[in-house]
């Protein structure tokens, strides 16, 4: 995608072909900056206090950190070693996971010697696949943004949550996809963007992209869903994911759940959208078995945002000393979601449905 008019992804090997930039996403919308990540460390670190985020660059970021690792120490130790804190950073994203254990798989077969060259290879061949898969995934849900505007003759709106655009993959993201592919065919598309407490990644990062690109958007106060469902003022949900389980159920940012309800109630069409890596075909029952991240409360009691005079500052919202609490992510359970749009089709939120688009992973008869 574009920033300023200027293509970029959200991760690359600098041109010193060793150290690896990424937009750093806690400036956004206020700085675009990037920040060189030299080391294992590094890497981690940028999971971790979420300078990259959004669980398809959670995936390529460690699969960079691993490559980074391996010219610290190639040796099986240190594969493990590495594995172990890049998995450390954050436990919702499923794709962190698939990401190292896929490397992990890689790198233990050649030399130690090979290893720094066979990291650095496959790290780039996974962004590059995430591009082309984020890219699959715009092309099949761009169909339901079509036939709605077919259907009515009217732009179609498209309510979100979070951030599942570009900056959360390497490229045109998940939920927000099918939203740029329609809109670059000439579809009428508009997208109301919750602002998403307590980090607001909609208001920041997913109104800062759609606005980059020229997509027509409004940011709403995230309690404002409902009722602007109710008003008919909604053709569809398109969220992502952070772990889906193989039965269906979608793992996303805190609130989606509470759109979900929404949407059922007034009879507005929600799909997930995700790649088969966001899919953690072990688990059946998300709301038990998923982890959720739970998060300082600060996030909560507090926010930062740009003065009139361009600084940029933190400033408490709360009742100082109050607690709060700050679960991340929550679990809407596939009988609330309408499809599951993937690299390989929109397939039905169900074990069965899932399985006939990925049936390698489909359980074998007995
Ligand atoms: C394409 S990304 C899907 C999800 O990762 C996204 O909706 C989300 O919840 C991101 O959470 P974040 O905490 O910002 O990493």
């Amino acid at each position: 995608m574009n920033i300023d008019g200027r293509p970029t992804r959200t991760i690359w090997l600098a041109d010193d072909g060793a150290t690896v930039e990424v937009i750093d996403q806690t400036r956004l919308p206020h700085r675009v900056s990037t920040k060189r990540l030299a080391s294992l460390a590094d890497a981690a670190d940028a999971i971790r206090t979420m300078v990259v985020r959004g669980a398809p660059l959670i995936g390529v970021t460690a699969a960079y950190g691993l490559a980074l690792a391996m010219r610290e120490d190639a040796s099986d130790e240190g594969i493990s070693r590495a594995v172990e804190t890049l998995a450390a950073t954050r436990p919702t994203a499923v794709n962190l996971r698939w990401a190292l254990d896929r490397m992990a798989a890689a790198l233990t077969r050649p030399e130690v010697n090979d290893r720094v060259a066979a990291a650095y290879r496959l790290a780039a061949e996974m962004a590059d696949e995430d591009v082309a898969t984020c890219r699959a995934i715009g092309e099949h849900g761009a169909t339901l943004i079509r036939d709605a505007h077919d259907r009515t003759g009217r732009t179609v709106n498209v309510l979100t949550h979070c951030n599942a655009g570009w900056l959360a993959a390497v490229d045109w993201g998940t939920a927000l996809a099918p939203v740029y592919v329609a809109h670059d065919a000439g579809v009428p598309v508009h997208v109301w963007v919750d602002e998403t407490r307590p980090r607001n990644q909609g208001a920041a990062l997913t109104a800062f992209e759609l606005g980059q690109h020229g997509v027509p958007h409004t940011i709403l106060a995230d309690n404002a869903g409902g009722h602007i469902m109710q008003h008919g003022r909604v053709d569809l949900c398109i969220v992502g994911s952070d772990r889906t389980t193989a039965s269906g159920d979608v793992a996303n940012k805190i609130g989606t759940y509470l759109k979900a309800l929404a949407a059922r109630d007034n009879g507005v069409p929600f799909y997930a959208a995700l790649p088969a890596s966001t899919i953690d075909w072990r688990l059946d029952d998300g709301v038990a078995e998923i982890p959720i991240e739970e998060r300082g409360p600060r996030e909560v009691t507090h926010m930062t945002g740009r003065t009139e005079t361009g600084d940029i500052v933190t400033v408490e919202i709360a009742s100082p000393g109050s607690p709060a609490a700050n679960p991340a992510f929550d679990v809407t359970p596939a009988r609330l979601v309408t499809g599951i749009i993937t690299e390989r089709g929109i397939a039905a939120a169900s074990r069965e449905g899932l399985a006939s688009l990925f049936p390698e992973h489909a359980p074998r008869p007995r």
